[in-house]
């Protein structure tokens, strides 16, 4: 429609049928009205722009702050509830209180500095986030003009634009392929970090360094002089909260660094599209109509997100499942050869097939809710916003000329130009807008693995500083001693062992010694005996450091100067080489001044030279756990102890499964190193190597005391001898009873 054919302004403003002179009075009003609104509208657009960019702009930093979130609930007076428990209810979602303190905690590690390389990475994404809107808002503009060349027959000027819409192309691919690459490449930086950290806490070295000695993974590898390191078994041992660690450290860190990585650009380009491409439309079309949109568009986005699912506390959940499922099947790994021997297949698959279905259960959940869930989203996003941009784009054609809009009184080109560059940044604009509601799914998911990537760096901070949280044992044991669990006892670094009033006490709470007293001098060897589960094990615990001390005091060498031996020994992945000398590796051996010659001697002491050659020389690399038979994986232990020469060795049942020569040869050759030994051992024959007992009667008593090993033996077999002459007696009471029977039958017989 063009100004020179339109009709005038007050024949186009229809008025109900009124007497005239009230018509003509309303239609003079209504035009001052409308003249004086004209008058200041270039001011009143200006203001409804300026408006609009800094409500985007406020919005987005209340919902990126989680302001918003809190100031709405703060709202529902339901502050003075928000306890514990009101926060488990949001555990795992954005509206989770702790989400963003705790999100700041973890993008604190990942982004360590302003200088960082990820700092810069983050920067240069950025940057090419802003060249793609801008080449986006070029690329409406160039295209309105295509179109408007093709529908006005002007052949040069087609050529000329199709010619910089090949030429655009360039940097945009660019800018998109490396969008692509920067997004990624920001994922796997924030996993480096996030895993570094996690590791250097889990898996905190002694402070001493990497000289420990206390080698087996029971007692968890270098040892520990009571400054919180063994992490990993604490968290497994004494504490509830994080079950199989191992998901946490690979998968959950990857989704949390993934989904950070992967928001950042989901949120901030959508953000700033909304804003530039809204600022563009608002000049196009007048800022009136975008204000109404913008309204209209806000309260359907705050509907949507009224009616989203938690998907946060989901994800959460299904990683949970995911991490017991897995764990089923590393344990089945782990025990292969008992399961097999066994047959035990059934029981395991049902096992299995527990977690499977609990975790398949859990999805086909979430898969139904995302049914109803996706047809709003997409029936609001996508069609009650594209008609909302339909009436948008027809504002300049029917009310241009009202408004003043140059698409309403231009040509057919200028129309046509107007209308497909209004379109086209509309389609952007709420394909970006959909984009930030999309991705507040996606923040849901990324509160998921926020709480979890969380929750695994507080409790490593707290059992770090023995803050354990664990479900104890509800017996009356337990509960009569709860003081006796509060109470810290004393570690002392001395040169020879000594517990001082020192009580046992399982990590469930169980008081196996209430209070324990003993000392091992260098060279005096001690032997622990007692019934099984009274606490032999759980002494060495203690000693190792794995067991917090409730009190009393324990003094003890640093850990370097203890090897554990126990029944099972651990076999590391590597080389022959590198089990005999765990946890040192080849190095640290050179620098011990050992060579292949010295280790050889030690493994001909334990007769197993010969296993060199038959396993394929020191390099060889196998799953040494499955290659090695029983025995040889105790003298595999022997020989490592006798490589490292430790002051104290703990021998833990390590002697089960080796000859009686073997035996001799090891304590031989132990005490001829110089090695003060503890042994934990039902075996008899292991008593004359030791001077020293500590006897635990099973009932949470004990004996410490001089072991005579010749007076002991000799009690014990005639202990023996006793036992088996009074299983005698019932059967020979049966026979005297037949004797007597049998006389008393002759004697009748006689009688009569
Ligand atoms: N990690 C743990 N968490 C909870 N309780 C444990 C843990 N380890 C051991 N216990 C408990 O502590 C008690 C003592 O265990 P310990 O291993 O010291 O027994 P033991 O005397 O060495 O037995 P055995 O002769 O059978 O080896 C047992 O009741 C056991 O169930």
């Amino acid at each position: 429609m063009s100004s020179a054919t339109a009709p005038p302004l007050d024949r186009r403003l229809r008025l109900p049928s009124l007497p005239p002179v009230t018509q003509a009075r309303a239609r003079e009003q209504l035009q001052s009205l409308l003249a004086a609104y004209l008058r200041y509208r270039p001011l009143v657009q200006r203001g409804l722009t300026g408006g609009f960019v800094l409500y985007c702009i406020g919005t987005t930093y209340l919902s990126m702050t989680g302001r918003g979130v809190k100031a709405g609930r703060e709202s529902s007076a339901s502050t003075k509830k928000r306890g514990k428990g009101k926060s488990k209810k949001y555990r795992g979602s954005v509206n989770d209180p702790l989400f963003f303190a705790r999100l700041k905690k973890l993008i604190r590690i990942v982004i360590p500095s302003l200088r960082s390389r990820e700092a810069s990475m983050l920067a240069l994404h950025s940057a090419f986030l802003l060249a793609r809107t801008a080449l986006s808002l070029y690329v409406a503009d160039l295209d309105g003009r295509i179109v408007s060349s093709l529908v006005t027959a002007q052949p040069a000027l087609f050529l000329s634009n199709l010619s910089r819409w090949l030429a655009i192309a360039i940097p945009a691919t660019y800018t998109n392929s490396m969008l692509e690459y920067l997004q990624s490449e920001l994922g796997l930086a924030y996993r480096t970090r996030l895993t570094r950290h996690a590791l250097g806490t889990y898996l905190d070295p002694p402070a001493h360094g990497t000289g420990g000695r206390l080698s087996e993974k029971d007692l968890g590898g270098t040892g520990d002089d009571g400054k919180g390191e063994q992490l990993f078994y604490k968290l497994a041992n004494l504490d509830d909260r994080i079950k199989n660690a191992d998901q946490y450290l690979t998968v959950d860190i990857q989704q949390f660094s993934n989904k950070l990585a992967e928001i950042y650009s989901n949120i901030a380009k959508p953000v700033l599209d909304v804003i530039l491409y809204n600022y563009q439309l608002s000049r196009n079309v007048g800022a009136e109509g975008l204000v109404i949109l913008t309204i209209l568009v806000q309260a359907s986005a705050g509907l949507l997100k009224a009616v989203t699912p938690p998907f946060g506390a989901y994800a959460a959940h299904e990683a949970t499942l995911e991490g017991e499922l897995r764990f089923t099947h590393s344990r089945l790994l782990e025990s292969g050869e008992e399961v097999a021997l066994y047959h035990g297949e059934e029981f395991e698959k049902n096992v299995i097939e527990r977690g499977y279905f609990a975790l398949v259960k859990h999805v086909n959940r979430v898969l139904r809710i995302r049914v109803w869930h996706g047809m709003a989203e997409e029936g609001i996003i996508k069609w009650l916003w594209g008609a909302l941009g339909l009436g948008i784009c027809a504002i300049p054609v029917f009310g241009g000329e009202v408004l003043g809009l140059a698409g309403g009184a231009g040509t057919l080109g200028t129309r046509t130009e107007g209308f497909v560059t209004n379109r086209r940044l509309l389609l952007s604009a709420s394909d970006a807008f959909g984009r930030v509601m999309y991705s507040y799914k996606e923040l849901a998911e990324l509160a998921g693995y926020t709480s979890r990537v969380a929750d695994l760096l507080d409790t490593m901070d707290d059992v770090k500083a023995g803050r354990y949280q664990k479900k104890l044992v509800s017996s009356s044991s337990v509960e009569g001693n709860a003081k006796m669990l509060e109470g810290r006892g004393q570690i002392i670094e001395s040169d020879e062992i000594r517990f001082d009033n020192v009580p046992l006490i399982s990590p469930n709470g169980d008081v196996l010694v209430k209070s324990m007293s003993f000392n091992v001098q260098p060279g005096k060897h001690l032997l622990v005996v007692g019934p099984n589960g009274c606490g032999k094990s759980s002494l060495f615990r203690i000693l190792g450091g794995l067991w917090p001390v409730y009190g009393g005091t324990v003094y003890k060498p640093p850990a370097r100067e203890f090897t554990y031996i126990p029944q099972r020994p651990y076999l590391c992945t590597g080389t022959l080489r590198d089990q005999l000398i765990y946890p040192h590796d080849a190095a640290m051996m050179r620098v011990r001044g050992v060579s292949d010659d010295d280790l050889m001697r030690i493994l001909d002491v334990l007769e197993m030279g010969h296993m060199v050659e038959r396993e394929g020389g020191w390099d060889a690399v196998r799953e040494w756990r499955d290659a090695l038979s029983g025995g040889d994986k105790q003298r595999i232990a022997m020989a490592r102890l006798f490589y490292h020469r430790p002051k104290y060795a703990i021998l833990d049942e390590c002697t089960s499964a080796v000859t009686l020569e073997i035996e001799k040869v090891m304590y031989d050759h132990a005490t001829s190193l110089g090695i003060t030994l503890m042994t934990v051992s039902h075996r008899p024959s292991l008593w004359k190597y030791h001077s020293m007992v500590l006897q635990y009667d099973g009932q949470g008593g004990y004996v410490f005391t001089e072991l005579d090993a010749e007076k002991r033996l000799a009690l014990q077999e005639e202990k023996q001898d006793l036992e088996h002459r009074l299983l005698e007696v019932p059967k020979m009471r049966a026979r005297l009873e037949e004797l007597r029977a049998v006389k008393a039958e002759r004697e009748r017989q006689r009688s009569a």
